[in-house]
């Protein structure tokens, strides 16, 4: 109905808040676009389900994410798969670990810091009565 649209526009418009400030941290420009598979020809033997901020925005617009957990558990990939991805003790390895943890944490205080629990909670009871 009309309200309960209005919270998901509003889900949708602080989830695109949440990406737009993410990539524009010059720290995370690895994660904005897909992992390019002819620079990195092994990534998708490696990695089974690739994430970027571009398709977290891609899934947005197309009403993929109903609540912000169904949100975190596809934003929360990009920062696995590049520790996955990255295990070794080689310096390359090591400094884009250190990015991936830093973006884990990131959007943890954004959430925890600008998200209202309320808010999160009817989410959930629209997506439970659909
Ligand atoms: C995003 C990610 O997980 C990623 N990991 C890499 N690791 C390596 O290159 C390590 C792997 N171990 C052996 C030594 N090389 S490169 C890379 C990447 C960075 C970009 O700026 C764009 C892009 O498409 C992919």
């Amino acid at each position: 109905d009309k309200q309960e649209e209005d919270v998901l526009r509003e889900l949708r418009l602080f989830l695109r808040n949440v990406i737009e400030r993410l990539s524009l941290d010059r720290r995370f420009r690895a994660f904005t676009k897909p992992v390019d598979t002819e620079e990195v020809p092994d990534y998708l033997m490696v990695i089974k389900k690739p994430m970027d901020f571009s398709t977290l925005l891609t899934n947005i617009d197309e009403h993929k994410y109903h609540t912000v957990r169904e949100f975190m558990a596809d934003a929360d990939l990009i920062w696995q798969n590049a520790l996955e991805y990255n295990p070794d003790n080689d310096p390359i390895d090591r400094h884009i670990r250190h990015r991936a943890c830093a973006l884990k944490d990131t959007v943890r205080a954004i959430i925890r810091d600008e998200l209202d629990g309320d808010f999160e909670r009817v989410c959930e009871e629209i997506r439970e009565s659909r």
